[in-house]
């Protein structure tokens, strides 16, 4: 991360945490198996050290901000990494708790909030769909689906109140965030919620740490389910 300020973002990361993470991963479909529940666990923190170290080498970032009460994580998160408690209402709640440290802390950056479900999140996509993000007060970034949202943003002054959750695209554009057109193939775009998701990702390509946890797994291979 670089220190200048003025025009560098800070990025908010909401992670709700063990026991309950990701619990989608546990329900199977007629092509791909269940995760059973530890290797749940530990691929909902390594998506979100993925999403983490993504963000943190993205030269445009100046601050990060996760928003989580799961000691687990908050413990072995690096230095550079601001924790916010979640207040426990909820995921918007959690992201306006992250927003107001942002804009407390940086009041003239730009924000982001991102989910922490991107395990193929790569630097030069960010970058790039944060460049876009300059030319309009608000974005949102659609997630692979164009139902969900990976991403929205704000421009320094910018009120934002999210609404993640269900067919929260349609909800953020309504709501005045512009729909940034980062192509489908993104990696910003790849949130990982159900099994069929886990191995898409798994076949073009996911970060160390979600490497390390399907390694350390030998016997789920959904990528041959
Ligand atoms: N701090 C916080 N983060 C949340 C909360 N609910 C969801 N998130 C995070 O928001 C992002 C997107 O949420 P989901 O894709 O629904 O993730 P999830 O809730 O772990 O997944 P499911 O249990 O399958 O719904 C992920 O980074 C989650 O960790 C919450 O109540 N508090
Ligand atoms: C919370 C969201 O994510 P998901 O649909 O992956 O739960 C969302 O897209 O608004």
């Amino acid at each position: 991360m670089q220190s200048d300020e003025s025009s560098q973002w800070t990025v908010v990361i909401p992670f709700k945490g063990s026991p309950d993470a990701k619990s989608r991963l546990a329900m199977a479909d007629e092509h791909y198996p269940s995760v059973e529940t530890d290797l749940r666990v530990r691929l909902s923190i390594a998506f979100l050290q993925d999403t983490v170290a993504a963000v943190l080498n993205t030269p445009c970032v100046n601050h990060l901000i996760v928003v989580t009460s799961d000691t687990a994580v908050t413990t072995g998160l690096s230095t550079e990494i601001f924790t916010v408690p979640d207040p426990g209402q909820g995921l918007n709640a959690a992201i306006s708790a992250g927003l107001k440290v942002a804009r407390t802390a940086t009041s003239e950056a730009p924000v982001a909030v991102l989910t922490g479900d991107l395990p193929s999140l790569v630097t030069d996509d960010l970058a790039t769909a944060l460049k876009l993000a300059e030319h309009y007060p608000r974005g949102v970034v659609p997630d692979h689906q164009g139902i969900g949202t990976t991403m929205i943003t704000g421009l320094a002054g910018e009120v934002i109140t999210p609404h993640f959750g269900g067919a929260s695209h349609l909800a953020h554009q309504r709501k005045g965030h512009a729909s940034l057109p980062v192509s489908s193939d993104s990696t910003l775009r790849q949130d990982v919620d159900t099994p069929r998701d886990l191995a898409r990702a798994l076949r073009h390509g996911v970060g160390t740490a979600t490497q390390n946890s399907m390694h350390a797994d030998a016997h789920h291979c959904p990528e041959i389910a």
